[in-house]
Parts: C-alpha cells; structure tokens; sequence
C-alpha cells in the first residue's frame, strides 16, 4: 500500500510513522512536506504522524491543518483515500474537519506518556480487521491533549453507527465515552490518539499495534 507520511514543523514521530509504513506496508513509503500541494502519484494511506507541528500554537494541529498539502490530504479523503491520523494527527484531523469533535488538555493537566489498554470495539473497519472483536491491546499513548470532547449529538451518532473504533479499558486522559479512536462517516479516515507505530516490533515493547497496518494491507 503506497503511502505517504506527512512532515509538518514539530512533527516527532514522523521516522517511526515512516519505519512502520515501509515494514508492513510498502518498501516505497516517503515522507512529503507540508508545503508540498500534491501527493504522490498512486498514493493509497496518508499517514499524519504524531508530534507538535508548530510547537501546538494555538491549538495542537491547528495551524497544520491550514497548511498546503492538506487540501491534497482532504480530496484524498473525498476521492475515498485512506488516511490514519495518530495523535497529534488525529488533532489535525479534527481541526481540518476530516473527523468531528476536539482533542482538549488532559483530565489532569499533565502530558501522558506510557502504554494503555484498548478495547477493538469494532473490528470492521479497514484499519481493525485484522484484530478480534473485542479483543484487548497494549499501545503507548503519548499526549498533554488527548481529552476527545465533542457534542452530545456527534457522541451518539459516533455509537449509533458504529465509528468508535478503540476504545480505552482504563481511560487516562477524560476522553468522552472513553474514545481513543474514530473513524469518519465512510470509513475510510481513522484518527486515534495512541500510537501504534511505537508498537508494530517486540523490540519496542508491544507488536499489538501491527494490526492496524496489517488490517490496511488486508483490506
Ligand atoms: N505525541 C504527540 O503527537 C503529541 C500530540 C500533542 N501535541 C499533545 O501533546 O497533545
């Protein structure tokens, strides 16, 4: 699957987004800058990766999801493209409006770094299929704002259709619902807070990460 890795000021996580890509998904991932209009040709999965694109001013993602590249980003996602939005991706996400609702400061203030138990509440998404229903995994979160907020209307219609994807057994950071993950309307863009490119090798502790580039591989 030919998939592109974004580079924003301050992304962190971009060489372990693109280290995950090239192991389980396609020899050729390359990284594109966000001054760049236009993805690659034959590009399938945008892969925006985590960190603190311009240093979270203002809002964390928000002056990156007014950046160039993602118009090109958004009619990827309108033509049906994947994108996977981890961290401070699903922060662009959800400024872009690629994904509804907000990533607000932690319940305690405090930036959150360890691993955390997820739930796959529904494993019939493009980026889950490869795990169980229900099944339980271990990925590191990494965040000050992963407190997914969003309005009692959008919570709902999220359950109702079934777009809670991951969900937190032991929820760290205040997430309504106990969100860790969502997918939009059509299933084709999931952003989710943990960072399952830190855990796709034994090496760093957990592979149960993998399932999300292998579900993508499979689908
Ligand atoms: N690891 C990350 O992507 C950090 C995300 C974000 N900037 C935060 O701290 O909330």
């Amino acid at each position: 699957m030919k998939t592109a890795v974004i580079q924003f000021p301050g992304s962190n996580c971009d060489a372990d987004a693109l280290h995950a890509a090239r192991l389980l998904l396609d020899q050729d991932a390359t990284f594109v800058w966000h001054t760049e209009t236009a993805l690659p040709e034959g590009t399938e999965l945008v892969f925006l990766p985590g960190g603190f694109s311009y240093g979270d001013h203002l809002r964390s993602g928000a002056i990156a999801a007014r950046s160039p590249i993602m118009n090109a980003v958004k009619a990827h996602a309108e033509a049906g493209g994947f994108v996977l939005g981890v961290c401070n991706g699903f922060q662009v996400l959800t400024e872009s409006g690629l994904l509804p609702g907000a990533l607000s400061r932690n319940r305690d203030l405090h930036f959150m770094c360890k691993p955390v138990h997820l739930r796959v509440e529904n494993n019939k998404t493009a980026f889950s299929k490869s795990y169980d229903a229900g099944q339980v995994i271990e990925i590191p979160i990494a965040h000050g704002e992963g407190n997914y907020y969003a309005d009692a209307a959008t919570i709902a219609e999220l359950e109702e259709q079934g777009r809670v994807v991951f969900r937190y057994a032991d929820n760290p950071n205040g997430s309504l619902n106990d969100i860790a993950g969502i997918v939009n309307k059509r299933g084709n863009v999931l952003g989710m807070m943990p960072h399952p490119e830190r855990a796709v090798e034994l090496l760093l502790g957990s592979e149960d990460g993998k399932g999300v580039f292998e579900s993508l591989k499979a689908k």
